[in-house]
């Protein structure tokens, strides 16, 4: 079973008519909004989509999802997008796909918060996986050896041997911590750093989170 396949197949069931529909992004995310052009193409299904990236933006246009940019619509009913880890205590780590800025935005502004993964992404802690910090390109070196003398074990994301820019003209500095024992007062640090943008903590944010098994999916709901 491809895990990720079933839980944006899942996701997909709680869009419902006349939604505005948040669009995440990555290779989990790819299949709820492929199932949503399905449903809208074969059920008549009536939402706006309001993508987190050009590319979410682009298999929209490809498969029929109207589509908003979130300064177009009045508020988001759902998001639904995928994560990089999640601890048990459900909070979150995105951004592997370079689309935090973007998610966190729009997750912001939405009533509610789906995360759809596959059971390998569900951490006792987060940290295993790099976080993700977004940065503004100026001083942006000056930011990383600060990151370095913080002992945060910093890399530049790289794409084909270049710096890797986001949709929004930044880079990102991956923090390879390899535990978070408190993210809270790691977001709160990042939050006040000059020339940080973002980073790839999701913090009290979701709702529900659908995990995929090869037993089955396990769906959480209620968290907050
Ligand atoms: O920037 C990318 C996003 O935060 C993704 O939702 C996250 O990286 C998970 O992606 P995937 O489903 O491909 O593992």
């Amino acid at each position: 079973m491809n895990l990720k396949e079933d839980v944006g197949i899942k996701a997909a069931n709680y869009v419902k008519d006349g939604m505005t529909v948040g669009l995440g992004t990555g290779s989990t995310a790819y299949y709820m909004i492929k199932e949503i052009g399905r449903k809208i193409k074969e059920e008549k299904l009536n939402v706006v989509g309001v993508p987190t990236s050009t590319v979410s933006k682009q298999q929209a246009i490809d498969i029929g999802i109207p589509i908003k940019s979130i300064d177009e619509v009045k508020k988001v009913d759902l998001i639904i997008d995928g994560a990089d880890e999640i601890s048990t205590d459900y909070q979150g780590m995105k951004g592997g796909g370079a689309a935090l800025l973007f998610e966190k935005i729009v997750a912001t502004y939405t009533d509610q918060v789906i995360w759809i993964v596959d059971e390998s992404k569900m951490v006792d802690k987060l940290g295993e996986f790099p976080l993700p910090v977004e940065v503004i390109p100026y001083g942006q070196h000056q930011l990383f050896h600060l990151f370095a003398q913080k002992g945060y074990h910093p890399s530049f994301r790289m794409e084909n041997d270049q710096m890797k820019i986001t949709d929004s003209g930044h880079s990102i500095i991956d923090l390879n911590l390899t535990q978070i024992d408190n993210p809270e007062k790691l977001a709160k640090e990042l939050d006040e750093t000059v020339g940080v943008v973002e980073h790839g903590l999701f913090l009290n944010m979701v709702n529900t989170v659908i995990i995929g098994k090869q037993s089955g999916a396990q769906t959480i709901s209620n968290i907050r």
